[in-house]
Parts: structure tokens; sequence; C-alpha cells
């Protein structure tokens, strides 16, 4: 996840401003201007020459006192913002709320002095300075400033929680409006420049709009100067309306709905006193993004890669975990041309009309603040001691960390002590501090020092909310970044579940899966809109993930037969193939760069095409139950999961696999080798520990959440204390996410047996063959009945039968006696065909 995510619309105005410079003819372009006098007189080469030489001396007062003040604005800025990032760090601890509050109040400060100097043109040094600054720079759209300054203090006191994006949108966007506006005023005033008097320009667009206009007019004509700046007004108002061009439309429609219904309905009357642009708040942000940091103790540093950086005092600089070690990216496919199709979205990619708010922040609950040291870790510390004096080892606990569930007791060795006389002792130890789960790690990475991890027995509880609202989580926008828990040093460890880019999560019953795919659920919920994540939830238990339906992230209502979800699984597949034909065929490697490019108008559809580019969301599939998928059809779920697994990542698609039983049987060797990170629980035994982590461990958790994360790439696993999140909380965000939007499902979603009746009659129980079989022709280009006889081991007539099938279906071409078929599909190919043959490919 990186951090990912769909921004605000990029400035791409800029180039139109600053267009300019030199070339150009201005022999030509001269005589166009309008104004007459010393603009006649305009020089010829190049716009820096151009003033100083012909404008004489009250051209060149304006010029010097132009560079003056930007000299003054620099060292302004500088003092003000060294001051600024001084204060930083204080001002980053205030509430975000606080701070747009604050900057809400600085706008209306500055709009009543504005008014008060513009309006009611009142005495004062600061006020006449006001007046002098505001008027020059604006010109004859001073006046209307302070009604500006106005609506958006209201914005940005009204609206709590929008990200700084929304902040710096805002800015952008007016800005571009600004300069574009008071540029078209200057040159409907006739482009005064300076040297037709300080006036003209104050009557006209001001410093700002000769700046955007004046120059520009001289190179390129008024006119065209003209079509540039409305253009870039244009930019501003669809930026501060956060509305993307093919988007107008569909905004035109609801302002224009919207009045409509407020003229005929009910309110009609107060209709007319409200503004309809605010109350359309077309401006708002589509999703209001960013938990905040909390105001606790969490002040990590970005983390870089797998595994929490070492830490000596846990509680004041806990250190992210992410999975940042992520591999090269899956290699793209060849080159294929456009798919036919005129749809190319195959999840209904807007959810919503308007506006999406994410869930606050507050709906999730503090937990228990962390505890660095109890009575509890002393009584331990002497039964350690006690333990070493017994058997006559000369050791010594040095110190220990304490972590929400487990304490790390740190044990220094005398010289000449092998390590083994304390690793041999672990039965002792766990006699002696009265627990089993004792777990013996030497060394600790960085110290030559045994650890002996021994659970706290008065433990804390780690909060979810706690977790997203730490500095590690909201440094991150990727709206797949998940809170998972606390290491054992108190350091919050989130991941990003694009960066695992599959987990399995496997743990006894008990152990706390549920509650961990509760989190990860709850965490896609609080950081991402429907339009960025979409979730496949499979809950064959049926009681597990009841509480999601209906939320607006789905694309399909959850899926309890393990049948469907078979299916399911198939339908993910063909998602991933038509997203890799889209990628394929716009020559883009991962599903980020084609959405940044869909945003950026970048992408237009093949010529003759209808098609209409949209980003893609990320597609999450979270399995419950993996054991009761394979079952059902261990052949098909475990081909789906490989597949997905070893191509899906540059699609956008992840996948969460849990399972209460680890054996191999479940987690077979192929899901294994595809399935890079890992989550375990407690297990009951040392081989289910094997099996998920390929590591003993796992079997000396013990259970509510303490579990082994083992981020792709990463050697060791961390251990951790999972987060917690209760039903009540989990409510109150499925609540608030229903509210803001239906969800819109996909029909076919774990549907394809419907489909799959209709060619059965002709296929009828061979489908399994026919599909190896397909896969064998088309993989060798060997189109032979003897092969298939071979390989298969089936008979004459079978083999014959499949071929005929395969002809009908345009895999072969027709019988050429003795010799091969020719082979009609390439290896390119297969998946569309397979896909085909199942009776789930795409829609037509
Ligand atoms: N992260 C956690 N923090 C604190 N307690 C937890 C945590 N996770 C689980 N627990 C405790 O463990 C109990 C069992 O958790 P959970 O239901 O998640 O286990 P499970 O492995 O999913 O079990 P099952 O497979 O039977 O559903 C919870 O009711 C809770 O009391």
């Amino acid at each position: 996840m990186a951090t990912r995510a769909p921004k605000t619309p990029q400035g791409s105005g800029g180039g139109a401003s600053r267009s300019g410079g030199s070339g150009g003819s201005p022999k030509k372009k001269a005589p166009q201007r309008r104004s007459s006098g010393a603009s006649s007189q305009r020089p010829r080469s190049s716009a820096a020459k151009r003033k100083p030489a012909d404008e004489g001396p009250i051209a060149l007062l304006f010029v010097w006192a132009g560079k003056g003040l930007m000299l003054v604005w620099r060292l302004l800025a500088h003092t003000v913002g060294g001051l600024a990032r001084a204060a930083g760090r204080s001002a980053r601890d205030l509430d975000p709320d606080l701070r747009r509050d604050g900057l809400g109040l600085v706008l209306l400060a500055l709009g009543l002095l504005i008014a008060a100097a513009v309006w009611w043109d009142t005495e004062g040094p600061l006020l006449e300075a006001t007046r002098t600054v505001v008027v020059g720079a604006f010109g004859t759209f001073s006046p209307v400033l302070p009604l500006l300054c106005l609506p958006f203090a209201w914005r940005l006191m009204r609206t709590p929680g929008s990200g700084e994006t929304d902040v710096g949108r805002l800015f952008i966007g007016s800005t571009a409006l600004l300069v574009g506006l008071l540029g078209l005023i200057h040159i409907g005033h006739g482009v005064p420049w300076p040297a037709d008097g300080p006036e003209a320009v104050r009557r006209a667009g001001g410093i700002i709009g000769f700046a955007a206009s004046g120059p520009l007019s001289l190179l390129i004509t008024p006119w065209v100067t003209g079509v540039l700046l409305g253009l870039l007004l244009v930019f501003g108002l669809l930026v501060v309306t956060a509305t993307p061009v093919h988007r107008i439309p569909e905004r035109m429609r609801s302002l224009f709905g919207g009045l409509m219904e407020r003229e005929g309905g009910p309110d009609a009357g107060m209709g007319i006193l409200d503004s309809p642009g605010e109350e359309e708040q077309p401006e708002r942000p589509k999703r209001k993004r960013k938990p905040r940091e909390s105001s606790g103790a969490e002040t990590a540093d970005s983390g870089g890669a797998g595994v929490a950086g070492a830490n000596e005092r846990p509680y004041d600089t806990p250190v992210v975990a992410t999975t940042d070690k992520a591999p090269d990216p899956a290699p793209a496919p060849d080159h294929t041309p456009p798919p036919e199709s005129a749809e190319q979205l195959s999840i209904p990619p807007r959810v919503v009309d308007g506006d999406y708010e994410l869930p606050p922040p507050p709906t999730l609950k503090p937990g228990t603040p962390p505890k660095p040291r109890t009575k509890a870790n002393d009584t331990v510390v002497e039964a350690l001691n006690g333990v070493m004096e017994q058997f006559n080892i000369d050791a010594e606990i040095t110190g220990f960390t304490r972590g929400p569930t487990v304490t790390r007791y740190e044990i220094e060795l005398g010289p000449a002590v092998k390590v083994e006389k304390v690793t041999a002792l672990t039965k002792n130890i766990s006699l002696a501090v009265k627990s089993a789960d004792v777990r013996i790690q030497s060394p600790i990475p960085g110290k030559s020092a045994i650890g002996v991890e021994i659970p706290n027995s008065d433990k804390d509880i780690v909060s979810l909310g706690d977790i997203l609202r730490s500095s590690p989580a909201t440094s991150d926008e990727h709206p797949l970044l998940v809170g998972l828990g606390k290491d054992i040093e108190g350091a919050t460890v989130v991941a990003n579940l694009a960066k695992m880019p599959h987990v399995l999560v496997a743990g006894a019953t008990g152990a706390g899966k549920s509650t961990c795919i509760n989190g990860l659920i709850t965490s896609v919920m609080m950081r991402a809109t429907p339009d960025e994540v979409r979730l496949i939830l499979v809950d064959p238990k049926r009681v597990e993930l009841t509480m999601y339906e209906g939320i607006p992230h789905l694309i399909t209502p959850i899926i309890t037969s393990p049948k469907k979800a078979a299916d399911a699984l198939q339908w993910v597949v063909g998602e991933m193939d038509r997203r890799y034909d889209d990628l394929a065929a716009s020559g883009y490697r991962h599903i980020d760069d084609f959405n940044a490019a869909v945003r950026a108008g970048d992408l237009t559809a093949p010529p003759g095409s209808e098609r209409v580019y949209e980003p893609y969301p990320y597609l999450v599939v979270i399995v419950d139950e993996l054991a009761d998928l394979m079952m059902v059809a261990p052949r098909d779920v475990e081909d789906a999961i490989v597949r997905i697994t070893q191509l899906a990542r540059a699609a956008g698609i992840h996948l969460v696999l849990a399972t209460q039983r680890p054996s191999v049987d479940v987690v077979t060797g192929l899901i294994k080798a595809n399935v890079p990170s890992r989550l375990a629980f407690a297990t009951s035994s040392l081989s289910d520990s094997r099996v998920i982590l390929d590591q003993p461990g796992a079997e000396k958790l013990v259970g509510k959440g303490d579990a082994m994360f083992l981020p792709m790439g990463a050697g060791k696993p961390i251990r951790l204390q999972n987060a917690w999140v209760t039903e009540k909380e989990i409510r109150a965000v499925v609540d608030h996410c229903k509210k803001q939007a239906e969800p819109r499902y996909r029909e076919d979603v774990g549907t394809a047996e419907a489909k799959k009746k209709e060619i059965d009659e002709e296929i009828g129980e061979d489908l399994d063959l026919l599909l190896q079989a397909i896969e064998l022709v088309v993989t060798t280009q060997f189109g032979s009945t003897s092969m298939l006889q071979r390989k298969l081991r089936v008979g004459f007539a079978k083999a014959g039968r499949l071929m005929d099938l395969m002809e009908s279906r345009d895999v072969v071409g027709p019988s050429e006696g003795s010799k091969a078929r020719d082979v009609l599909v390439q290896p390119d190919d297969l998946a569309g065909v397979l896909a085909r043959v199942r009776g789930d490919g795409p829609p037509e």
C-alpha cells in the first residue's frame, strides 16, 4: 500500500497560466493590443528586456516596487514558515479538528480585516496597508474577497475530520479560479499595464490580473489569453468542487435535480434562503479519510521493512512494522489487443451519488493504557533468579520488555556458560513461573542475551481504535493498510494487505482468529471507501461475518455455501483475467498505474469502443474457513487460489484465507507456496505451527489474540498481540457505512453453477476431464487423441469424445485422419477459454 491512494485531481493547469517565456513574434502581436500610448512601444525581443527598456521611470518604479514586494514577501514567508515549523511538533499534537478550526478562524479574521479596509474605508495604518495591498493585488475584485473568506472558513470549521488534502485541493482550486478570473477581468478592462498608471491597474484585475494576462496578451493576443484563462478558471472550479471532467454531467444532473426537488418540495420556501451551492456542497470531497493521530503515546517513526525495529524504551518509541519487503511485481502479460467487450468494470464503480464519509475515528474506543512494569513482572524476575541459582548457572536477569500479553526477560550469561544450560531449563522455568507457555529466544536479535518470553498474568488490551489512530497508521493513507496489533516491545504493528499480497490466518478454535478477521474488515471500513476497496466475504460457518451483511463495500451478499464460494473464487479468476487484459491492452504493469492514468485522463478508449474507463477498486477476498471449501471442491478451490495468488497482485486482488484446521489437506503445499504472508494464532500442535509458519512456535502462543506474524520475505516471525475490536464497535462502524451508501451487487459472483448447467447437458460429468484436456492440448499445442489417452488415462472412446467437445468449442480444428488436429487457441488465451467452458466467463 504503498500509500496509495487515489487523490484529488491533479493540478495540470499550471502550464496554462505559465506559458509564455521567450518566443513569439512581438512584431505581429503588438498591434493587437488594445491599449494605446506606451503600449505601442513594447520591446521586441524578450520579455525580460522589454519593460525596463521602454516603459519609462513610472514603469521602472513599478517593476522595482514589485521586486521589493516579492523580497519582503519571501522574507515574511521564511520567517513565518520557520516559526510554523518550530511550532510544528506541538501543532501536530493538536487535535486535527482544532487545527482546522484555527485555520477557519484565521480566514474569518482575514475576511473581517479586508472588509474593514475595502468596504468601509476604515482609518488606521494596518487597515490602510491592507487596503493598498489588497486593492493593488486584486483590483476591482477586492470587495468580493471578504465574501469568499466566509464560506471557506465555514467549510473548514463545519466539516471536521476532512484530510489535509482537502485543504490543499481547495487552495489549489481557488488559486487557479482566482488567477483565471482576475486575468479575464483585466482583459475586460483592455489589459492596462502598470505603465498606464497604478489606478488603471487597480480598476482592472490588479497586479495579479495583470500578471496573469498582460505579458501573455502581448505574446499570444488577448483573445487567446482569454480562452486560456477561461480554461484555467474552469479547471479551478472543477478542482474546488472535486469534479473530474467525466463527472460533470452527473454533477449537473444532481445539482439540477436537487434544485428542482427543493423548488417543488415541502421546503421550497426555505430553499430560497439557502444557497444552492451550500446545500449541494459540491466542493465536498468524495471521502473523508485519515483517522487522526491518537492523543496517546504513539510517536512512531515510519518503519522500514518487515520486522519492527528493536527498541530500548518500548512505550516511548514504538516502530511500525509493515510488510514493505515487496518482491518484484509479477511480470506483466504480453501485450494483447483491447478487449472486445464494451464494458470495462466488472465491479460497479460507483455505489453512491455524492459524498462518502469514512466513519469518524472515535467510533472505535481506546484500549487500556500500557503498563511498563507491574508487580507480576517483579515476581517473575525473582522466580527466574531462583532457577538460575538452584542450577548453579552464572547468569543474570538484566532487564525485561513488557508487551501487552507477554514480557520478554533478558538473561545475560557469565563467561564460559553454555547457552544450552539455560535452554535446557525451559520446563523448570515453566514450573517456577507457573506458566506452560514459556518460549526461549536465543539470542534476542541485536543483543547478546537470551530472551525468555513469559505470558503476563495481568494483560493489556490492545484496541484496534488505538492502532488505527497511531501515527504508523495515519501516516500511510493506503486504503488496504490494516491494524494488526502491538509487538512484544509495545510497538504498533500495521500491515498493508496490498503488500502481503495474500495472507493465511490460522490458529486453533478460540485463539483469536475471528477477532483478527473482524479487525481486518473493520480497518478497511474505517479507512477505505467502497470506490477504493471492495470485498467478497466467504463465511461457511454462517455466524462469523453476518454482521457485515449490507455494507457498501461488498460486491456480493456474504457467501455461506461452500459450493458458491468455490464458484466465487472462479469468478475472481475471471475478474483478474479481465483486469489483466485491460492492463496489457493499455500497457500498464500494475492496477495502481492504470488507475492513476485513468484519473489523470491519460487513458482513452480504443477507436470504435464505447468503453468509459474507470479506476478499478482493490478487491479483497476473505475466506473465513478454508477447510469447508476444501472439503467441497478441493481441486477447483486449490486451482483458483493458486491462479489468483500467482497473478492477482498486479491486478489489485488480494486473498485472506483463514482456517482453524491448518493441516496439509487444507493448507496444501501449493496453497502454502503461493500465500506468502502468514498470521498464526495459538495452534494445538507443533505440526500445525509448522504448516503455517514452517517452524515451531505457534503452539506456545497463549491464545486470545497472541499471534505470530510472518510477513512475506521475513525470515523470523514477529510476535504480536492482535488488536481487539468489540461487536458493539463493529456494529457502529457497519451502521455508519450502511448509512453512507447502498451495496451494489454483481449478480454473477458465485453463480457459475447456474450457467454451468446450460452446458452440463452436453459435457455432463466430463467437465473436469475436459478442462484438463483443453489445458493439455493448448499448453502443448498438440491436438492428439492418443496423447489424451496417455496423459489423462482414459480410453479411446472418452478421448475421442473430449476431442469432439473441444472441436465444438473451437479449441481444436476438425479431424484430419490419423494426423494430430490443429490447435486453435494460444496458451495466452487459455484462462479465458477455461473460464468460458466452466461457464464463468465475462458477462455478455
Ligand atoms: N485480540 C484480542 N484481544 C483480547 N482478547 C481476545 C483477542 N482475540 C480474541 N480474544 C478472546 O478470545 C476469545 C475467542 O476469540 P475468537 O472468537 O476470535 O477466536 P477464534 O479463533 O475465532 O475462535 P473460533 O474459531 O471458535 O471462532 C474472544 O471471545 C476473546 O475473549
